[in-house]
């Protein structure tokens, strides 16, 4: 059974870094596209547009070559969404255009008029950077790329000392902006996982909200049915709740049910899946279980939150129980089916486990 079934049912669940580098390579996508694209045309307007101005001993041909590649990565970049190629795009489209200013100022005196764009480099991709590392390799590839050209080249246009100030500077203001970046989106992301998670949750027991259980459950269990794997669906009532509420109050109500939910979450697999479905309404899809087992499984929960307080009598619940055996069943026939054969729990005198056998 998938992880995330699981997972999703705790509100509490911390932050992946995994999952942050996801969200962050999301983000990114659209930056490093629109960089790529930009990349390919202002290098084939300085390369071209140098060619006009002054000549060079390398032929004009291989000055451009570098934009091919460039224009391939800007094709590549456009549904690229996964963390590890955006990055490793990026940081090629970087290493060519650093190749293309060598090449294109070879034997320009004085050529290192071309450091000058590349000062801009550090600053210009501060923020696409997904990775503490990306950010390294590309800063490093941006200080020492045009070096070949500035000390093969003469130096008189810009000394190398003050190429190295003017880097430096460029890198430290950088990395200003890319610690404001990252902190910003990880708040962000924050923000927007915890709005998730609140948003999917039962404010009062914690459980999973109506819509977000049957939404993954219905994920589940076409999981299920595709991999053959045998679930029972529970559907749980408390017994006689109302009069708990008519003679304590609906904050005493509450905190029995809070407690059960408790007791019921404690029942759970990791690879169960347990919501809130209606005020003392349950529902659990359990995976792997076979009808003789999800028979065991309910009488072990019916006994177990027999053990949560209740101020005026024992609580006891009604449990209804159906096979998904049926390939193709939808969630809602089966829970329809669960809640008939908890109905009939409830008449036959409820705190009982009835099983639906109407079609297994
Ligand atoms: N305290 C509290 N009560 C709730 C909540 N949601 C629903 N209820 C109450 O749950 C009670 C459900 O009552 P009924 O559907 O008549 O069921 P019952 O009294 O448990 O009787 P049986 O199910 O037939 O055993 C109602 O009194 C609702 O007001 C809630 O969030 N908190």
């Amino acid at each position: 059974m998938h992880q995330p079934f699981a997972t999703a049912q705790r509100a509490d669940d911390p932050s992946h870094r995994r999952e942050y580098t996801h969200y962050l390579a999301h983000r990114m996508a659209p930056a490093i596209h629109a960089l790529t694209v930009l990349a390919v045309a202002a290098y084939l307007l300085a390369a071209g547009g140098r060619a006009f101005v002054s000549v060079s001993p390398v032929p004009l041909w291989l000055r451009l070559a570098p934009s091919v590649p460039l224009a391939l990565l800007a094709l590549v970049a456009r549904r690229e969404k996964r963390p590890v190629p955006l990055s490793l795009l990026a940081l090629s489209c970087v290493l060519l255009l650093e190749v293309g200013v060598n090449l294109n100022g070879i034997g320009q005196v004085p050529g290192q008029r071309l450091v000058l764009p590349g000062l801009l480099l550090p600053v210009a991709t501060s923020v696409i950077w997904i990775g503490r590392w990306d950010f390294v390799v590309a800063m490093a590839l941006c200080a020492l790329g045009p070096l070949p050209m500035l000390l093969l080249g003469s130096v008189s246009g810009i000394p190398v000392f003050q190429y190295t100030v003017y880097m430096t500077i460029a890198i430290a203001v950088a990395t200003v902006l890319r610690a404001f970046m990252t902190r910003t989106l990880f708040e962000q992301f924050r923000l927007e996982k915890q709005l998730r998670v609140q948003a999917h949750t039962d404010g009062l027991t914690g459980l999973l909200q109506r819509n977000r259980f049957l939404e993954l459950a219905r994920y589940a269990l076409n999981d299920l049915y595709v991999r053959r794997i045998p679930a029972a669906v529970l559907y749980l009532d408390v017994d006689h709740f109302k009069q708990l509420n008519d003679a304590f109050g609906h904050a005493a109500g509450d905190e029995v049910l809070v407690k059960l939910a408790e007791g019921l979450r404690s029942q759970m697999r990791e690879s169960d899946l347990l919501g809130r479905i209606g005020g003392e309404e349950f529902v659990a899809l359990l995976p792997g279980v076979n009808l003789q087992h999800a028979h065991s499984r309910a009488e072990q929960i019916r006994v177990a939150i027999r053990a949560v307080h209740r101020p005026d009598r024992l609580l006891t619940i009604s449990i209804g129980i159906v096979q998904c055996n049926r390939h193709g069943e939808s969630l809602e026939s089966l829970m329809s089916r669960a809640d008939n054969a908890m109905r009939q729990a409830k008449l036959n005198g409820r705190n009982q486990v009835v099983i639906d056998h109407s079609i297994a």
